[in-house]
């Protein structure tokens, strides 16, 4: 028995008309998927801030604690965006979206994020990642206007790649992690979609955001509550003890270089400008240029957080990680003006303000013991 979906309806569309209205001259409206997520609910409030019309899709999963992904809603929701519940794949909503509002860009940031957690299910990286990004660039191909699409790739298409720092012409055809796997695939998917129905399409590899309402899966979070907690934190070493580092990577530098790939999208100048009428298509890696080892990460958070942490240094498990990340952002600073500002101490010092304030509530309190059994 076909159940009726959980969307539609006169007040469903006047919501979704209300969100996505442009409120500046030259204004973008815009799709923001995975809205409820960290990087995309700081999109969403940036955009929506500056007047375009905003509105978020997102299927609130349980990959992390889904209440902080309804209290990143709340925050939107007093912003004026409308985050629809429902998911990518979901083809006969996402035409629906397309025909009640006339979006402009789509930022497409939905996925299984997260690289050991492929190791536990598989499947939801091909759900979100994969047969999820084709759902998107089907229903963008079908608009009429189409819209320009600009989505998240990933520093971990770098896989296994020694020369350092990354620039975009080097190689990625030795992917990790089956998270990257499909993060180039998705690279792949998206030049497909570029060069028979002239998408514009623009990949951003992101490399290892944090910040303010971020991911309890990810190091720095759950690293900052075991210290907090007095639990020993595992630190990743390479081979003959060598530092396992990461270009961490402020999340208000990575939103200003969402916006301006959004603001360039239609435009044909630089790297995979229009030839011969071709729509653009590009990718740019948005880093900080600066990699810090994860031991000093946990020197920081032990002198922002006043606390001693009990350290265990560990053999990089063979779970996907790679020892190091480090980004050559030249493309990026040349075409779309992106200049990361924000020092890991600066970075980190807002995080820890921000979770101090976030967890001190009861109620989240217990929420963060649920969330530990993921990330542990
Ligand atoms: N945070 C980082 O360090 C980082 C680095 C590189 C790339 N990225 C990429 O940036 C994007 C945003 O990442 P994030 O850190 O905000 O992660 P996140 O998990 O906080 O956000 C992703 C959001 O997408 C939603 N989602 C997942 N699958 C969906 C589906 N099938 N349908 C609808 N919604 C779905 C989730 O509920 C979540 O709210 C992802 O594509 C991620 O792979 C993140
Ligand atoms: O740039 C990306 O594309 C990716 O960024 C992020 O992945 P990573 O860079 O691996 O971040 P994160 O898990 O915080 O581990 C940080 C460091 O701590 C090390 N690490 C981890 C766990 C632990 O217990 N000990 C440890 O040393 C670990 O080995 C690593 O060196 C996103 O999660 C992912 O969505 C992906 O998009």
């Amino acid at each position: 028995m076909s159940t009726s979906p959980s969307w539609g309806g006169p007040a469903w569309e006047k919501r979704v008309r209300s969100s996505a209205r442009v409120r500046r001259a030259s204004g973008k409206s815009v799709l923001v998927t995975g809205a409820a997520g960290f990087v995309g609910m700081h999109v969403a409030a940036a955009l929506k801030r500056r007047g375009d019309g905003v509105l978020g899709l997102d299927n609130y999963n349980a990959y992390y604690d889904p209440d902080l992904k309804r209290a990143r809603q709340a925050l939107l929701d007093r912003a004026g965006v409308f985050i629809v519940e429902g998911d990518i794949n979901d083809a006969a909503l996402l035409r629906k979206l397309f025909d009640v509002v006339p979006i402009s860009h789509v930022v497409h940031l939905a996925a299984q994020a997260g690289v050991r957690h492929a190791l536990t299910d598989p499947g939801s990286y091909i759900h979100s990642n994969v047969a999820g990004l084709v759902a998107v660039l089907e229903a963008a191909k079908a608009a009429d206007p189409q819209p320009a699409v600009v989505w998240a790739s990933s520093s971990s298409v770098y896989g296994l790649n020694s020369k350092v720092p990354f620039s975009e012409a080097d190689r990625t055809d030795r992917p990790a992690s089956l998270y990257a796997a499909t993060k180039k695939a998705g690279e792949e998917i998206a030049h497909v979609y570029n060069n028979i129905y002239g998408l514009s399409i623009t990949g951003l590899r992101f490399f290892t955001v944090y910040g303010p309402w971020g991911r309890p899966d990810m190091a720095y979070f759950f690293f900052t509550r075991d210290i907090l907690r007095g639990k020993p934190v595992s630190i990743f070493e390479g081979p003959d003890h060598a530092t396992v580092a990461r270009d961490f990577t402020y999340i208000d530098d990575i939103v200003r270089g969402c916006v301006a790939a959004v603001d360039h999208a239609g435009k044909s100048t630089g790297s995979g400008g229009k030839k011969h009428g071709q729509a653009p298509f590009r990718i740019y890696n948005l880093g900080n240029t600066s990699p810090v080892s994860v031991s000093d990460l946990v020197s920081i958070l032990e002198q922002l957080l006043k606390v001693k942490a009990v350290k265990k240094f560990v053999k990089m498990p063979r779970n996907g990680d790679v020892q190091f990340t480090h980004a050559n952002i030249t493309l990026a600073e040349k075409e779309l003006g992106y200049h990361p500002t924000t020092s890991l101490h600066s970075g980190l010092k807002k995080f820890v303000r921000w979770y101090l304030e976030y967890y001190s509530t009861s109620l989240s309190k217990q929420a963060s013991e649920e969330d530990r059994s993921i990330s542990s």
